[in-house]
């Protein structure tokens, strides 16, 4: 997949819940765990106290990652907190008893907010069965039988709303970055990505094309055939220009009449051949019974030190030649 494609994706935003609720879980972790792990080093239990530190620290440095750097580091949550978090469940509870199972309940809960989800089911898995190992050597078992039951009970509610909560997230974020009237994507997002090639292509020699594309008097078409007629234009006009830009690139609907195709990764011929194909599979279209109309293109290559603005301001300047050289044709540079 494009790298622009996964940009847009519904991961990215998990992923931005996920630093947000990691920061905050960081920093209630370090005003909560501290006085008990200063605790545990007075009264000797070094394992637990190690364990709490290490959890103390990697919370530490994630929120520090996030504001800094605004950057979540799953990876260290999963290899290095969750390992941290379940060791000292494993040194708690035959340490502390009953105790030790009071802070299992945290723990478990903390998981689904710090890691994406299945690593979370993982992980909650894995906790799940040490408790009930520990639970079940360390206490008589009809407790021990409670305490598995009481924590499984809160793993399952705690992952089905992360469930109810990611479900509504992903509707949530498929409506904000689509347009409504022809399902390309709005331009939300359009600078976040824009960004993300052009800082990508200072790394590497891709070549990266920007299409701006506007659709020849619609004025004259919502004037002499009404607004849904337009609008049946505009959703034929973007199914068009979608299924010729395919997997090469992402489709953006600006606004009104206006579109923007982003493609990667093609060189500057593929890039211009493309944009006189949806120049001339348009002019040569019935995008309703016994009518047609042409698009305008402005087209422009990602040169080296160009802003997003430049890159944007070019392909819009060759679009307004077009519109200027009579309309219907590729302006491209
Ligand atoms: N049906 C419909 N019309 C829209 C929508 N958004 C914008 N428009 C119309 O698009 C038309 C744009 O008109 P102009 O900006 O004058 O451009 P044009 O008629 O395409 O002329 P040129 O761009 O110069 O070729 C206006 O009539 C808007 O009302 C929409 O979502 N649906």
């Amino acid at each position: 997949m494009i790298r622009a494609a996964q940009l847009l994706e519904y991961q990215r935003s998990e992923y931005n819940v996920l630093n947000r609720s990691a920061m905050w879980l960081g920093n209630v972790a370090l005003v909560f765990i501290t006085p008990f792990a200063i605790n545990n080093l007075l009264n000797g239990q070094w394992h637990v106290a190690i364990a709490a530190l290490v959890i103390i620290a990697v919370f530490s440095f994630n929120t520090f990652t996030v504001l800094i750097w605004k950057t979540y580091y799953s990876g260290l949550c999963f290899f290095l907190l969750s390992p941290a978090m379940l060791l000292f469940i494993w040194f708690s509870i035959p340490q502390q008893g009953i105790i030790g199972v009071l802070w299992s309940f945290p723990a478990l809960v903390a998981f689904y907010f710090l890691l994406p989800e299945r690593l979370a089911w993982l992980v909650n898995g894995i906790g799940l069965a040490m408790i009930f190992y520990l639970s079940w050597v360390t206490f008589d078992h009809g407790l021990a039988i409670r305490i598995i039951a009481t924590m499984t009970l809160i793993s399952l509610f705690t992952a089905v709303s992360v469930r109810l909560i990611n479900i509504q997230q992903k509707a949530l974020h498929q409506v904000a970055i689509t347009d409504f009237l022809t399902g390309l994507y709005n331009r939300n997002n359009l600078t976040l990505v824009l960004d993300e090639i052009i800082e990508n292509n200072h790394k590497s020699t891709a070549s990266n094309h920007l299409m701006v594309l506007d659709i020849d008097h619609f004025k004259s078409i919502n004037d002499q055939h009404g607004h849904e007629t337009g609008d049946q234009a505009l959703k034929s006009v973007a199914s068009i220009i979608r299924n010729l830009v395919g997997d090469d690139g992402v489709v953006f609907r600006l606004g009104g009449e206006e579109f923007l195709v982003l493609l990667e990764q093609q060189s500057w011929q593929e890039a211009k051949s493309l944009a006189e194909l949806i120049r001339s599979t348009m002019a040569n279209s019935e995008l309703l019974p016994g009518f047609s109309t042409t698009l305008s293109i402005g087209l422009s290559r990602l040169k080296p030190n160009m802003t997003r603005a430049d890159w944007i301001k070019e392909s819009d300047q060759n679009m307004y030649q077009a519109k200027h050289h009579g309309r219907n044709q590729v302006v491209a540079s």
